[in-house]
């Protein structure tokens, strides 16, 4: 859910391999520090499509194994300086727990290194970065990975008979019986409540699918995707993406959660297969053992909001982070907010005065897809290399 948004404060230009120019008034911010947590690297795999698609019949340890083994090599990191690894993960059993030591032990990574795993709803690949990155400027330890993961095409499903409320057969607040909303309906009540129009959620998802498109035509994401093999295929590409989409075809998509509603699966997530994985470090350390410093984590915040509205958590959230680092939204170069609904992203960008120009121009989770546990991870990967794609120009 968006009750999690964090935001990253990606570039120290100055220090970083993807320092550039559009962060000047970060560095301003906060000075370089050998203390400063950097993020090092960041690998996903392709995105894609559950119960029918690439991975259907990939199980999320081997997704997970595969990023692992990725960014350890990339950046080669031997597995043993790892402090700790958190793994992002909403719908396997325990959060993933079992299956994230497993993956961890398939990929070659020592037993004595710790895996635990967090479940933030859609943030938890989010979450998972903020604790390895808590744990660096605790003190804990110097260098940890931040995964995140899920296979949506093996997930469980929640009981909610287990849940007080119901069992008593009373819900002692509306808020409690919210918390069992659909979350395609609390899309539509962001839509009504907020009066986020179909058209303006059809042209966002449009605009989603045509980022996605052009930079996957031009290559750009061959830098954080690590093709990976299923069913005697190397997958390469994000499976999500739709290319000849039009505003038209999206215009003709039937309300998938009510009658009458304006969220479609045009201007939806999608239910997706994917992991993707990311390396921070304490910059001292990582000056010390010569790896890259693509971005600096500055700041993020977290805020609760309505349940039956979940999905505008990032325009609480955005500000919150933003002054604990005394930034202003001017100074941010771009945003990703997590596109679970285009109905949520927009009235979120409009809420806080976010010109398209400044939203991912690589697309979300309309276009490439939205593996719950996953997403934020990606989200952070893709920013990074985003970023350092502006830096090298
Ligand atoms: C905090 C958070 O992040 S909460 C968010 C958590 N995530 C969610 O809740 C997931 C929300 N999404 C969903 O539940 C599902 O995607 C649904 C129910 C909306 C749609 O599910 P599906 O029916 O399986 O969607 P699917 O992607 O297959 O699309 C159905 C049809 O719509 C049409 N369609 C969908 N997208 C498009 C598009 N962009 N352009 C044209 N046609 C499209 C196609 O005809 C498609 O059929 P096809 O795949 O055979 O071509």
């Amino acid at each position: 859910m968006d009750r999690l948004q964090v935001l990253l404060k990606h570039v120290s230009p100055r220090n970083g391999h993807l320092a550039g120019k559009h962060s000047m008034a970060n560095e301003i911010a906060s000075p370089t520090s050998d203390s400063d947590v950097v993020v090092v690297h960041g690998v996903r795999t392709p995105i894609g499509r559950a119960k029918r698609g690439v991975f259907k019949d990939i199980m999320p340890d081997e997704l997970l194994s595969h990023v692992m083994v990725a960014i350890l090599k990339a950046t080669g990191l031997p597995a043993s300086k790892l402090g700790d690894i958190c793994v992002g993960n909403v719908l396997q059993p325990g959060a993933g727990a079992l299956m994230a030591r497993i993956a961890q032990i398939n990929s070659g990574i020592p037993e004595a290194v710790p895996i635990y795993c967090v479940n933030r709803q859609c943030s938890s690949g989010l979450q998972a970065c903020m604790n390895i990155a808590g744990g660096i400027r605790n003190g804990s330890y110097d260098i940890g990975l931040a995964c995140g993961v899920e296979s949506m095409s093996h997930r469980s499903k929640a009981d909610p008979r287990s849940i007080g409320d119901i069992s008593a057969g009373a819900f002692h607040q509306d808020a409690t019986r919210d918390c069992l909303l659909p979350m395609g309906i609390t899309s539509e009540n962001v839509a009504e409540q907020f009066g986020v129009s179909r058209e303006k959620q059809d042209a966002f998802a449009l605009a989603s699918h045509q980022k996605a498109a052009r930079a996957t035509r031009l290559h750009l994401f061959q830098e954080e995707i690590v093709p990976m093999q299923s069913s005697g295929m190397l997958v390469e590409e994000d499976e999500g993406i739709r290319p000849n989409t039009t505003l038209e075809k999206l215009a003709h998509i039937p309300p998938a959660f009510k009658e009458n509603g304006t969220t479609t699966a045009g201007n939806s997530s999608q239910l997706s297969d994917g992991a993707a994985a990311v390396l921070l470090a304490r910059r001292g350390t990582a000056s010390a053992l010569g790896l890259p410093i693509l971005g600096v984590l500055r700041s993020f915040a977290v805020l609760g909001v309505p349940p039956a509205v979940m999905g505008i958590g990032p325009a609480y959230a955005i500000p919150a982070a933003l002054k604990k680092c005394g930034l202003s939204m001017d100074d941010i170069d771009i945003f990703e907010v997590n596109e679970a609904f285009a109905s949520q992203a927009v009235y979120c960008a409009e809420k806080l005065g976010i010109p398209p120009h400044k939203l991912n121009p690589n697309g979300g989770a309309i276009a490439l897809g939205h593996p719950l546990g996953c997403t934020g991870t990606r989200q952070v990967v893709s920013l990074l290399h985003e970023l350092r794609r502006r830096k090298s120009r």
